[in-house]
């Protein structure tokens, strides 16, 4: 396998009694596109959190392009481009405006407007730069933290249940753009669902349920290992839960 972006060895977290994560392992190479599959609850938040160092393990170990989270954070942490669960755009800063701010944050000077104009270009918002972002739609602005999360060139891209709220449509076109970054950038991407129909195309999946990895392998790999014809089948098996899909439960 190619060099790893992301590599979590062996991670726990306690919320008092209770382990949301239970000695988890994961990696990400670059150029790879995995998912984190697991129902509500099964730690994928919590895992972010660290991941982004927004809180520390209790025991285990992060690297992000090789980068040890808790004696090189800042190297690591510029290394990681991130889009959360719930919009954190400002809806009445203009689309630009948004995406300069982030730039100041991440230090990127000069070489801001051309970063800016690139990714505008890219997600064909060239014209939308100078409106609010409230007068875009909801598949648009989920466009604008994907290119904001790209302005300092991360190497690993971590996305947390970012169709939520999004029409069919909308989650399509936004798998499909992430999909495509991933091979034309080698980026590696880390995409948290609960939704079984957005791990298909992944090359890998990882299972996670009740704070543990059940899983790890390509989509049709997983399949054989539960002995199922499709990953929704694999889902209930492994973990005894029903899968969803963007059109609701699998019956
Ligand atoms: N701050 C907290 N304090 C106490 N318990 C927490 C806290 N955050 C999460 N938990 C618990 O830890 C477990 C894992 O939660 P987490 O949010 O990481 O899962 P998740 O897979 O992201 O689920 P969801 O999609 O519902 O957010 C759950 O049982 C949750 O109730």
């Amino acid at each position: 396998m190619s060099q790893a972006v992301l590599h979590v060895d062996s991670v726990s977290k306690s919320y008092g009694a209770l382990k949301a994560l239970n000695e988890v392992s994961l990696s990400v190479a670059r150029g790879e596109f995995v998912a984190l599959l697991g129902p509500n609850g099964a730690g994928k938040s919590t895992l972010f959190q660290l991941l982004t160092g927004l809180f520390v393990p209790d025991t285990g170990r992060i690297e992000i392009d090789t980068h040890d989270l808790r004696r090189q954070g800042s190297q690591a942490l510029a290394a990681l481009g991130v889009v959360f669960q719930q919009s954190t755009l400002d809806l009445d800063l203009t689309v630009r405006a948004n995406l300069r701010f982030h730039a100041r944050l991440h230090g990127m000077g000069r070489a801001a407007r051309e970063r800016i104009d690139a990714e505008l270009e890219r997600i064909g918002l060239v014209e939308q730069a100078n409106s609010p972002v409230r007068a875009l739609s909801g598949g648009n602005r989920r466009k604008v933290e994907v290119a904001r999360a790209l302005l300092h060139q991360p190497a690993l891209l971590l996305m947390d249940e970012p169709t939520v709220g999004l029409d069919p449509a909308s989650r399509r076109a936004l798998l499909e753009y992430v999909h495509e970054l991933r091979a034309g950038r080698g980026l590696g991407v880390l995409w948290a669902t609960h939704l079984v129909d957005e791990v298909e195309d992944a090359d890998r999946v990882i299972v996670l349920h009740k704070g543990r990895r059940l899983a790890a392998a390509t989509p049709d790999a997983l399949c054989g290992q539960a002995g199922t014809a499709n990953l929704a089948g694999a889902f209930l098996t492994l973990t005894g839960e029903t899968p969803r899909t963007q059109e609701g439960v699998v019956s």
